[in-house]
């Protein structure tokens, strides 16, 4: 066995770091060398121009693109070492196969490192076959899958190490699963400004999930801070590494709830060596869908209405749109839209008959597709087996008068009149109000892109090969169908039913399925992100919830009381300050409506404060203390959470305990809750 003792560890530590540096400086050199090159070729390029012929330029600058394109992959390569040079790697399997008469140590990183002829002098990255021993086994029988079958055998010795700098902080030494002792000190971290990888401390019903390399739609129902959001980019790092010939970052796009969410998350793949992925927002498939169709809410707007106040026939709208059934209404009319949208009717040249029975047979033949794209097949067939009355074929300006009058027998209304009509069509006018004039409510804006899909076809995300969509229970059963007839491609779906912010919209795991019958559905119920004690304080907020805790222990959750509302404030600034004295990063005080929000934020500036406002305009996350609503903070951590206005006349609805449980869940280390009248009976 090889490096037995921490000694020998530490030693091996520092032959791997300097052999990381060398290779590291090697390929700083050849690319210093490339760019020489490349310089020189632009110059010859340019000092002969008038010389070369078209072709002979045209080949130079391939050749120069090419050199620039290979550059950029070894310098690439040279940022990996670099990052590896100061923690090469995390961890450590020793395996036997059951057909080798030794066991070989396998040193698991972020990236590979080395030579592939000396399994023990090499690097693994952790998405490799072999990587899976560590997360999957103790010590003990265990097997992985290579690229060759299966592979079984015994691992004699598991590792864990913390490397920063170059220097090895701790080792351990585990009989069990992924050390709970290592995975609680990195859990006790203060947070950064970014979501950061979990590589090393990656826990078995997660791994599971993330080298799940067979779901075309996968859905992961996981309870607050269960690590669903970092499972996810991880899933898609491995994908990437598994399918490099297939599958680029470009081919990957997030559906993320808004642009904090983003700019949080963007750190995590970049980190394990892979280009940042796109997102989108839902209000961008509405823009790109609805373009010149008129204005509408947004969702922002729709939760800002019903956090504040939210009338009874608001939310009967919003129900019934959002209901099951409701889909199935917006595919009859467009079946039968599509029907009624084609008046034929004889056409009659100076020698040549077409019947309109005919026309309404050939329409009835291409029944299923789009309605313009079904008009046209009609026009195109009915010209083509068209004779005259000589029984001669048509002149090409007759087929084309032909095809130009069936396609005029397509009398589609606009966009919103049609819309109009399929309430009058289900006996509901009253159901379709603007929020204010000449605006779309909200819940109109995606029954209205549905049916816009349906019968004027769907132009699909061609270039997209897995979807992400995070938050899941925010979107309805008509986004999902949307999101169906879009995307085509594999998803990873994942959300909590626990932690809607709209209750009367929001979807289930049953809901989503309805859109993708054939998704698998897997569930995770251990939380990482906030103590033991946090934990048990949300659990008595929402006691349906199935959340288990891991036992890693902090203060008890706070909840003051002041005498009113200034004195409320003036506790909150305190707070601030005995933040700012201590050794957390992040502050989160989570307001339960944006008006509250907005108010705190200038009273407690206005105090002197340093305090930031985080709403639906904010575009990236910050350190520090900063004011928002559970709305927003949804995704989110931070070390110390405020929850103010903790009164019974804020906190009271089954909504407001949703609310109320994410604010809370947003906590890693400290919780305090502040109100002044009467507590809220959502906490007892
Ligand atoms: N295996 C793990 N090792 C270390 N940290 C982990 C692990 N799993 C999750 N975490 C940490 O737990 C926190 C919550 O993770 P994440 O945000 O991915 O959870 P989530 O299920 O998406 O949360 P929520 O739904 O509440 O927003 C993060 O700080 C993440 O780094």
């Amino acid at each position: 066995m090889i490096n037995r003792t921490e000694a020998e560890e530490r030693a091996y530590l520092d032959a791997t770091t300097a052999r990381i540096r060398r290779a590291a400086e090697e390929l700083d050199e050849r690319i210093r060398t490339a760019g020489k090159d490349i310089v020189e070729s632009k110059k010859y390029v340019w000092e002969n121009r008038a010389q070369l012929d078209p072709a002979e330029r045209a080949a130079n600058v391939v050749d120069i693109l090419t050199a620039i394109d290979r550059g950029e992959s070894v310098a690439a390569r040279r940022d990996r070492f670099r990052k590896l040079e100061s923690s090469p790697y995390f961890g450590r399997v020793d395996f036997m196969a059951n057909d080798r008469e030794r066991a070989n140590a396998y040193y698991i990183g972020v990236f590979s490192f080395g030579e592939q002829a000396d399994p023990n002098q090499e690097i693994y990255d952790w998405r490799s076959p072999v990587a899976s021993l560590f997360y999957d086994y103790a010590v003990g029988p265990a097997s992985y899958i290579a690229p060759e079958g299966d592979v079984d055998g015994e691992i004699g010795l598991k590792r864990q190490y913390r490397i920063r700098q170059g220097r090895m902080e701790y080792m351990l030494e585990s009989a069990i699963n992924i050390n709970d002792e290592v995975l609680r000190k990195e859990l006790s971290r203060a947070s950064d400004e970014k979501m950061k990888n979990i590589a090393a401390t990656i826990q078995k019903e997660q791994n599971e999930i993330i080298r799940n390399d067979y779901s075309h739609e996968l859905i992961i129902q996981g309870v607050a801070g269960s690590g669903k959001t970092s499972v996810a980019l991880h899933r898609i790092a491995f994908l990437l590494y598994r399918h490099k010939l297939t599958l680029a970052s470009r081919n990957i796009l997030i559906l993320s709830p808004n642009k904090v969410f983003s700019d949080y998350i963007s750190n995590v793949l970049p980190e394990l060596g892979e280009e940042p992925i796109a997102e989108l927002g839902f209000d961008d498939i509405a823009d790109r869908e609805l373009a010149g169709a008129g204005a509408y809410q947004t969702f922002a707007e729709q939760v800002a209405e019903l956090t504040a106040s939210g009338s009874a026939s608001l939310i009967e709208r919003i129900r019934y749109k959002t209901g099951a059934g409701f889909v199935r209404l917006l595919d009859e009319y467009a079946d039968q839209a599509s029907e009624r949208f084609f008046c034929p009717a004889d056409i009659r040249l100076d020698n040549v008959y077409v019947a309109k029975e005919r026309i309404a047979e050939t329409y009835g033949s291409f029944a299923g597709l789009p309605v313009k794209l079904r008009a046209d097949r009609t026009a195109a067939a009915v010209a083509g087996r068209t004779r005259d009355q000589d029984g001669g074929r048509l002149s090409i300006s007759e087929a084309n008068n032909i095809k130009a009058m069936i396609r005029k027998m397509l009398k589609k209304p606009k966009l919103l009149g049609i819309y109009k009509d399929f309430y009058d069509h289900i006996g509901k006018p009253e159901l379709l109000k603007p929020a204010k004039p000449r605006t779309l409510e909200y819940s109109d804006v995606f029954p209205l892109v549905y049916l816009k899909l349906r019968i004027e076809g769907a132009k699909e995300y061609g270039e997209v090969k897995h979807l992400v969509v995070d938050e899941m229970q925010d979107y309805t059963v008509v986004q999902y169908a949307v999101l169906s007839l879009l995307f085509k491609c594999k998803k990873t779906i994942l959300g909590d039913v626990g932690q809607s912010v709209n209750p009367y919209s929001s979807s289930t795991v049953d809901d989503v399925r309805q859109a993708f019958p054939e998704a698998d559905v897997v569930q995770l119920f251990r939380s990482y992100r906030s103590t033991f004690e946090i934990i048990e304080f949300a659990r008595r907020i929402k006691p349906d919830s199935r959340i288990v805790p891991i036992e890693r222990h902090g203060a008890p959750p706070q909840t003051i009381r002041a005498d009113d509302a200034d004195r409320e404030a003036s506790i909150i600034g305190e707070l601030i300050s005995q933040f700012e004295q201590a050794a957390f990063q992040t502050m989160g005080i989570v307001c339960k409506t944006q008006a509250q929000a907005e108010a705190l934020h200038r009273q407690l500036t206005g105090s002197g404060k340093s305090v930031r406002l985080l709403d639906f305009g904010s575009d990236r996350f910050y350190e520090g203390a900063v004011v928002t609503t559970a709305h927003m903070a949804k995704g989110l951590e931070f070390d110390h959470v405020v929850v103010p206005f903790a009164d019974g006349g804020n906190y009271r609805t089954e909504m407001d305990r949703c609310l109320l449980y994410i604010a809370c869940t947003r906590a890693m280390h400290a919780l305090t809750l502040t109100f002044h009248g009467t507590r809220s009976p959502l906490l007892d």
